[in-house]
Order: structure tokens, then C-alpha cells, then sequence
């Protein structure tokens, strides 16, 4: 498929929006597909700070779904990066997560919600 210079763009300014970014099928709240919910679900277990975190609905944006296959030569949804570099989909993501792997990512990122915060949270 021939990936046009917006849609490149397009992508390249999505990546570049949040330290994590996630190409999905539905939304955070409401994912549409269980791949999407699955990886929604690891990284919100990794404690990743919504503030630091973009998500893309591929649903909404037929020719985002099929450009960033293309940018990211990945076949399927979802898609995640963290600091614009491609990571993986939904089975790269739970062996990550898994090996401890992921959680290194992330905190190498600076993108999870800082402990003394956390902690805030419960008392
Ligand atoms: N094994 C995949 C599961 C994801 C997957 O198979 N996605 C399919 C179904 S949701 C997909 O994106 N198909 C192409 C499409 O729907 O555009 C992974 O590790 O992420
Ligand atoms: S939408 Fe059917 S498997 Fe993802």
C-alpha cells in the first residue's frame, strides 16, 4: 500500500504526542476488541500515567488503521510505542510484561506515575 505523505505525518505527530502510545480498536475505556483490552489492561497494571500515555482509535480512522500497519511494517492491531520507538503488539506486550521486561521500558521512559504519588492515592 502507498502511504501518503499526510498520513505519514499524521502518524508521525501520534507518536511523537506521549511517551507511550497505543494504536488501538476502541478506546481506553471502552476497548472494542480483546487484543486492544489486553494490552490496555498491561499497561495500566505497570502503572503507566495517564498523563504520559496517548491511545488511537484505528476504528475511527480507516486509513490510520491501515497506515500505521504499513509505517510500523506490523500487520496488526494493537500497536504500541513507547518515545516513538515501535515495541510490539498484543503478544510482545504480555511476554514483556511477564520477563519484567516491560516494566524496565517503562520506568527507563519515565512514564509511570511516581511511587511517592501512588502512595498518596491510598491514605
Ligand atoms: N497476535 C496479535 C493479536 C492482534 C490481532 O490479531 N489483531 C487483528 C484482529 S483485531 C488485526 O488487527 N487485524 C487487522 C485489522 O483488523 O485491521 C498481537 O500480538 O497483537
Ligand atoms: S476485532 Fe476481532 S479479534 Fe480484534
Amino acid at each position: 500500500m502507498y502511504l501518503s505523505t499526510e498520513i505519514r505525518r499524521a502518524i508521525e505527530d501520534a507518536i511523537e504526542s506521549a511517551p507511550v502510545v497505543l494504536f488501538m480498536k476502541g478506546t481506553p475505556e471502552f476497548p472494542k476488541c480483546g487484543f486492544s483490552r489486553a494490552t490496555i489492561g498491561l499497561l495500566g497494571n505497570q502503572g503507566v500515567d495517564p498523563a504520559k500515555f496517548a491511545a488511537y482509535n484505528v476504528l475511527e480512522d480507516p486509513e490510520l488503521r491501515e497506515g500505521i500497519k504499513e509505517f510500523s511494517e506490523w500487520p496488526t492491531i494493537p500497536q504500541l510505542y513507547v518515545n516513538k520507538e515501535f515495541i510490539g503488539g498484543c503478544d510482545v506486550i504480555t511476554s514483556m510484561a511477564r520477563s519484567g521486561e516491560l516494566a524496565d521500558l517503562l520506568e527507563e521512559a519515565q512514564a509511570l506515575v511516581p511511587e511517592e504519588e501512588e502512595e498518596t492515592k491510598d491514605r
